[in-house]
């Protein structure tokens, strides 16, 4: 696109406005939930994740493998160390003496299998780390490079913010899942299974009758958290909601003051604020009882092992210091269950991150090159509408039968009441949408048979919300062709009139501008993105004129400015300034998507037909 495009302006957006889907309905304040948090097991979704670990599998995984096994063996042999300290060193095996340098020596052994522990620790995390956060980057790379790809229609169905969650907090979600999640579901895994054999191998009555408890200390772990999280989340979403309503509140202020609707407003505020007060203390008090029943089935398990242990020491089955590194296996034990509960957690709200991003990189942008598309060759500007029939929506026809001719360089003003498809017919010509039936053909080309590319960058568009993107003034202007030079830029800020707004501020040129360009007035918006458009130098400009009104000595500025942007181009414009309609060498009138005058000012005047009633009802004031 030579000039600019702003996706945030989707014309007419449809909002799904099924009471089902609202957290809290008011009549006035309805905000909306976001799409499930969390989702059942899909195991090839989650192939499709890991896949992401691939380029990187090679290099990284058996690496973070070694350490993990070490790591889990030394992590191991600590707890039966401890039991043979106590057996052999302190005496406490039948038959066997106290020895000072056996226990030193135990001991030296401990530490080093510590230290041995704390540095593969380092390794794996700092190597999981790094797989994680290239995991992230390219699967956000993968979706913004896409969603930059994405039809006009996909925007229209999607509010804007829905799209930035997917970018932001889906991709975040799985962050955590990719740093830790999948290397500690090893560790754990590996870690339970070595605790279980090394527990059978000690006694074998003694391990069956701990890993009884396994089945209760994971079932707790999972559904109790899962209910715990739920809750927790419970909790946001409401939160989430009071600041949706702030900031409403808080951006409509003016309204609210102006039609005393505070106190109104405070009711709802109220409530909100009520019922997440109640969803915290729900989770809350969830949440204090996890803890003490997870210990209370410790304890279960630890009646077991010192109940069953006594009496196979007494019937020397089993020694003291076995009993204890017995119980420190066991102690050893719980902490992997319980991390695998908090990861079946993580994988639950991973599988509803990752589907809706997936979602996205799977949405196929419905304008795309045709097998057999060309570049088209440097536009004239000879364009002709034959029997253009379009519908946003399946039995809808937003056109009906658009015939128009134009001849290169021409400028053809589109009037008519709002919806009867002006900005369609200008979405069409850039082929943001594909039409139903007929042809749009530029210079003999029809414009589904070129590449999408080599037609939009012959077209320049400037719409009525200009948008200006954080970053100097300059490069606002640059967007419309990145390798003009500091004098192309000048040149075109000079000829639309924006040069000496520009030099009489702070910065000049190099002024930093705040995204969206609020420290700019409506006019100094329009007369930049005149200079971008200008810059960009298309053979075909569309241009949707602003319809806020400002004041004379800036309508004359931008009439001017007008003059030297459309001169020797094709241009359709969606005019709403009669001084615009009036210069326009052709007038095409619409209603509800037909063509039902066409011709100069003049001539429809003349006619006293639509044209001439919209220009006595509308423009009789200017
Ligand atoms: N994205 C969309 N999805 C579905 N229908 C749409 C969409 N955009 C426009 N329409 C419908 O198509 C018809 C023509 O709309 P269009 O935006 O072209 O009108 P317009 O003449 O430009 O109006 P305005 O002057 O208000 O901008 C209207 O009925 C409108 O509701």
């Amino acid at each position: 696109m030579s000039a600019e495009v702003n996706l945030g302006r989707s014309p007419k957006k449809k909002t799904n406005r099924d009471p089902k889907n609202f957290g809290t309905t008011g009549e006035r304040f309805v905000y909306q939930d976001d799409d499930a948090i969390e989702k059942p097991f899909n195991w090839k979704q989650l192939t499709r994740l890991i896949s992401y670990m691939k380029p990187y599998a090679k290099q990284m995984i058996p690496l973070i493998v070694i350490l993990m096994i070490i790591g889990t063996v030394t992590k191991l042999t600590v707890p039966y160390l401890t039991g043979y300290a106590i057996d052999k060193a302190l005496g406490a095996e039948a038959g066997s003496s106290t020895s000072l340098t056996l226990l030193y020596q135990i001991a030296i052994a401990v530490l080093l299998l510590y230290v041995v522990q704390y540095i593969t620790g380092i390794f794996r995390i700092k190597y999981t780390n790094i797989i994680g956060q290239r995991v992230i980057y390219d699967l956000r790379t993968d979706l913004f490079r896409h969603i930059q790809k994405l039809s006009f229609n996909f925007y229209d169905k999607r509010p804007a913010g829905s799209v930035l969650v997917r970018v932001t907090n889906d991709v975040n979600s799985l962050q955590d899942l990719f740093t830790n999640g999948v290397v500690n579901l090893l560790i754990d895994c590996v870690q339970l299974l070595g605790i279980v054999i090394i527990l059978l191998a000690i006694n074998w009555k003694l391990g069956l009758a701990v890993i009884v408890t396994v089945p209760i200390m994971f079932f707790i772990s999972t559904t109790l958290r899962v209910r715990i999280r739920r809750a927790w989340q419970d909790v946001r979403a409401k939160n989430s909601r009071i600041n949706s309503h702030l900031n409403e509140s808080i951006q409509g202020i003016r309204v609210t003051q102006a039609y005393t609707q505070e106190e109104e407003n405070m009711k709802f505020f109220d409530q909100m604020n009520m019922e997440s007060k109640k969803s915290w203390d729900k989770a809350s008090a969830m949440n204090q009882g996890f803890g003490p029943l997870i210990e209370i089935t410790g304890g279960f398990g630890t009646l077991i092992l010192f109940w069953l242990g006594s009496s196979l020491i007494e019937s020397n089955e089993l020694t003291i210091g076995l009993l204890i590194a017995f119980s420190n296996y066991v102690g050893n034990f719980w902490e992997p269950i319980n991390r695998l509960g908090l990861m079946y957690n993580q994988l639950l709200v991973a599988m509803a991150s990752s589907e809706r991003i997936f979602e996205f990189i799977d949405e196929k942008p419905n304008i795309a090159d045709s097998e057999d598309a060309r570049k088209i060759p440097k536009i004239k500007g000879d364009i002709q509408l034959r029997d253009v029939v379009f519908e946003y929506e399946k039995g809808r026809q937003a056109l009906k039968g658009i015939n128009l001719d134009v001849t290169a360089g021409q400028s053809i003003a589109l009037v008519g009441h709002t919806g009867s498809g002006k900005s369609t017919i200008i979405n069409l010509l850039s082929r943001f949408y594909d039409i139903s039936s007929g042809s749009i053909t530029i210079d003999g080309y029809d414009v589904r048979k070129v590449t999408v590319e080599s037609l939009r960058s012959q077209i320049g568009i400037v719409l009525q919300d200009t948008f200006i993107f954080s970053g100097t003034i300059r490069d606002n202007i640059r967007f419309g062709r990145l390798d003009a030079t500091d004098e192309d830029i000048e040149s075109v800020a000079k000829a639309v009139g924006a040069h000496d707004f520009i030099v009489a501020m702070p910065g000049g040129y190099d002024t930093e501008v705040e995204e969206r360009g609020n420290m700019l007035s409506m006019g100094q918006r329009q007369l930049l993105s005149f200079a971008r458009a200008l810059l960009a130098d298309p053979r075909i400009l569309i241009l949707d004129e602003a319809t806020a009104s400002i004041d004379t000595e800036t309508e004359l500025k931008i009439q001017e400015a007008l003059k030297v942007l459309l001169q020797g181009r094709t241009s359709f414009i969606v005019a709403h300034r009669l001084s615009t309609i009036r210069h326009a060498d052709h007038i095409v009138v619409l209603d509800h998507g037909r063509i039902i005058e066409e011709g100069n000012h003049a001539a429809l005047m003349k006619q006293q037909g639509t044209y001439y009633g919209l220009i006595e009802a509308q423009y009789k004031f200017l």
